[in-house]
Order: structure tokens, then C-alpha cells, then sequence
């Protein structure tokens, strides 16, 4: 399909995501990764009943002034009786018959007894089974974000290991003949850039290769190797004009299956997938602001669905901080900004949005989204922002 809507692209993307593989990996290098599976409680926490505070145990509710004696070991029917204290942790088991744990600092110690000085109330400092979480109860959704809390909960019911989706796989190639030249005219920055944003969105780089200068059976070679070692392909340069070679003919050739060529966004007009078998081989443009939105809003939403997530990165309202004339082009556009709040969401556009800048790249932490309608961005407006 030629040049279609970012939406287009961005569904025939999602079509084309393998579902997710499961595997098991230790709950320590968990955060940040997505339940592969429900858990559910297979006992109360805490499974028994326990002192939350370092004191004495006790089985009967005395005022003021009264006296228990320090028990040392609980007789053979490991009750407490009524005159006795036992001295408990924090944590720590106390017998079945306990009404209270009067925390130490609430009594004197007199010998072989204690004095309180504060009455406790019944059921004062004990927590108990299933105060936190009841057993049968879901622990872990599956598609739940693996983070500290949810990894702890995990631990504190024995777990060492969790299941979750895999990270994708993705090689990085880069297309522009110039890079690969024994004195490049052109530097190659955008392999390092997608290394750092596939890493960010969660995948992993297995390959990066400057293939602007290989033969049509070099390249053929390299993406058979891909469709083994890699579950998408994120290519820059080399989206327009069929620099060295003619990326068509090579694409009909080597089996590939074009998605589309050419989507109604700017910057990354130039931007094309093609389904290698299972394998998804994205085209980004070559110029380094455009690769990088390019990124966000489609390479993004595979390596996403990949890892169990909603392909959706969060959109939000924020009114922007600057005027910014331009002329309207018929089709979406998407400045760099950097969100923040002041009493309410704003957004400053940050300087160097030409495509080929790098600049608008240092603080970017979110996307406006510009409707092809928009004719000028002035202060105070409200716009569409996508946080990436
Ligand atoms: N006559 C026309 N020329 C151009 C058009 C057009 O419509 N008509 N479109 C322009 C637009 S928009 C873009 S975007 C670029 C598309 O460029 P390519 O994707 O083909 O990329 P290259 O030609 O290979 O490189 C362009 C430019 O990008 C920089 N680049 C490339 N690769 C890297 C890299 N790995 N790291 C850092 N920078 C890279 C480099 O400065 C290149 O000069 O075409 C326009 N031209
Ligand atoms: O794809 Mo180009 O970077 O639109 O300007």
C-alpha cells in the first residue's frame, strides 16, 4: 500500500506481531517485565498470627499499673496463661490464645515481671492471617507491569522465578551507502539511537549492521540470518530514492512482502515495512529526528504488543509553552517537546525540529501530535501529546 494513514500503518504493524513466548526468569532481573501468567494465593499473608511490634504477648487485657510475669517458655499446651507475658519480635508467631502484644515501651520490667504503663486494646500489634492478601486471592494478572511491589509480593510467597513475555529481538541496519565508506561522509549516529530506543521500549539488539554497500546477495543473506536471529528489523536510510540500489526489486526477489511505502506523517514520510516471513523489516528514514519519531510510532507499538503490552503509548492534553508558525501539510505531524507540570500539564517545543537535527532529541520526552488541519501552533494552546 502506497502512502497511507499513520493509523493504516500502525494496525497492518500490529497484525503482523507474533504472539508472545513465554519464559522464566529469576524475580531479581524482573522489573520492568510483563506477567506472562495469573498468580493466585495458595495461603494467606501472613499465614499465621504475628507480633507487628517487639513486646510481650499477652492473653489478658490489664489495666494500668497491673503486673504479668515474664514467661520464658510456654507449658505443654502452648497456651498462654492468664498472668503470663511472653516476649515476642516483630514478625514473630504468638500463641493462639494471645489478645495483645503490648510493645515494650509501653511497660516497665521489674524484675521477672513487667508493669504496664499503657493499657493495650484487644487485638493491639497483632497482624493476622490474611491481613494482606487472602489465600485464593489474585496476586498477578497476566499483562501486569512486573514492578517493585508486585516482584516482593511475588517473593514473599516463595517465588524465586516469574513468568513473562520475551523481549523481542530486533536488528538494527543501517541503509545509507555513505556510512559503510572507508571515509564516511556520513556518520552513522541513528544505529546507536534505535540501540537505545528498542532497549528503552523493552527489546533487546542482537545485530547492528551497516549494510548500505552490500550486494543484493549479501543482503539476502543477512536477512535470512535476521529471520533466525530476530523478530523485527529496523532499518534507517535509504527511504527515498533508491540510493544504490532498487530496494523494490530487491524486496520482490528475496520473498519479501511489502506492507506499505510511504505514510501520511511528518517528519518519516518515507517510512515502509515489509514482512519477511515472520519477520517484520521496518524503514525508517535516515534522517535522525525523523528515525527516532518513526520509532515511537511504529516500531514502538510492535516491540509493545511483543512484550504483552498495549501498543498505545499514554496520550495526554498539555498546553504549549511557544508559538510555532508553520504551514499546514495534510498530514499529521509530530513535533519533539518536553511535557512538565506548572499547576497544569505544559509542554515546551523544544528547538531544532528539522529532520535531520539531532538537537530536539537531547530533551525530548514526549510527542505533539499536530492534526493536518493545525495551520499554527501559538502559546496556550491545547494539544495532543504522546509521552514516549
Ligand atoms: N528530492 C527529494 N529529496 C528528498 C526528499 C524528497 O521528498 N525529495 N525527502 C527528504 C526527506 S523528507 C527525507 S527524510 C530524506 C530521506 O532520506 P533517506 O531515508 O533516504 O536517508 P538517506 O538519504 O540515506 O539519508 C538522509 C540523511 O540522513 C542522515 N542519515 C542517514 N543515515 C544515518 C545514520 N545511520 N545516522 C545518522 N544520520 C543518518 C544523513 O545526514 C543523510 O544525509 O530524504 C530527503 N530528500
Ligand atoms: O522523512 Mo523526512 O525526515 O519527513 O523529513
Amino acid at each position: 500500500m502506497l502512502n497511507i494513514s499513520l493509523k493504516e500503518a500502525r494496525e497492518l504493524i500490529c497484525k503482523n506481531v507474533r504472539a508472545g513466548e513465554p519464559e522464566k526468569i529469576s524475580l531479581y532481573k524482573a522489573l520492568g517485565r510483563i506477567a506472562f501468567r495469573d498468580v493466585y494465593a495458595e495461603k494467606d499473608l501472613p499465614s499465621i498470627r504475628q507480633a507487628a511490634q517487639d513486646g510481650f504477648a499477652v492473653a489478658e487485657i490489664k489495666k494500668e499499673g497491673g503486673f504479668y510475669q515474664i514467661a520464658s517458655q510456654l507449658g505443654s499446651t502452648g497456651a498462654l496463661a492468664k498472668d503470663e507475658a511472653l516476649p515476642v519480635e516483630t514478625g514473630q508467631k504468638v500463641p493462639e490464645n494471645a489478645l495483645a502484644v503490648i510493645p515494650r515501651e509501653d511497660v516497665d520490667i521489674e524484675g521477672g515481671f513487667i508493669k504496664v504503663k499503657k493499657e493495650p486494646q484487644r487485638n493491639n500489634f497483632l497482624k493476622m492471617p490474611g491481613e494482606d492478601f487472602k489465600k485464593g486471592e489474585r496476586l498477578i494478572k497476566k499483562g501486569d507491569l512486573l514492578n517493585p511491589g508486585r516482584i516482593s509480593l511475588l517473593a514473599a510467597y516463595g517465588y524465586k522465578e516469574v513468568e513473562v513475555y520475551k523481549k523481542p529481538r530486533a536488528g538494527i541496519i543501517t541503509l545509507n551507502p555513505y556510512i559503510s565508506s572507508p571515509s564516511p561522509a556520513v556518520i552513522d549516529s541513528n544505529s546507536y539511537l534505535l540501540a537505545a530506543l528498542v532497549e528503552k521500549e523493552g527489546g533487546e539488539v542482537v545485530r547492528i549492521e551497516h549494510a548500505g554497500n552490500k550486494s543484493p546477495a549479501e543482503l539476502m543473506d543477512l536477512i535470512s540470518n535476521l529471520k533466525i536471529e530476530a523478530d523485527i528489523v529496523i532499518a534507517t536510510g535509504a527511504t527515498f530514492g533508491g540510493k544504490n540500489r532498487d530496494l523494490a526489486s530487491f524486496i520482490k526477489d528475496t520473498g519479501g512482502k511489502i506492507l506499505f511505502s510511504g505514510v501520511k506523517m511528518q517528519p518519516g514520510g518515507h517510512n515502509g515495512a515489509v514482512i519477511f516471513d515472520d519477520l517484520l523489516f521496518l524503514s525508517l528514514s535516515g534522517n535522525p529526528a525523523a528515525c527516532a519519531v518513526g520509532f515511537h510510532l511504529l516500531a514502538s507499538p510492535f516491540l509493545r504488543l511483543y512484550q504483552g503490552k498495549s501498543p498505545h503509548l499514554t496520550r495526554i492534553k498539555a498546553r504549549v509553552d511557544d508559538d510555532f508558525p508553520f504551514s499546514a501539510r495534510g498530514s499529521y505531524r509530530f513535533l519533539r517537546g518536553h511535557f512538565y507540570f506548572a499547576g497544569e500539564v505544559r509542554v515546551r517545543i523544544l528547538p531544532g525540529q528539522k529532520p535531520g537535527m539531532i538537537r530536539s532529541l537531547l530533551d525530548y520526552n514526549c510527542l505533539l501530535e499536530i492534526s493536518p488541519e493545525t495551520e499554527t501552533i501559538r502559546a496556550g494552546m491545547e494539544v495532543d501529546v504522546i509521552l514516549v
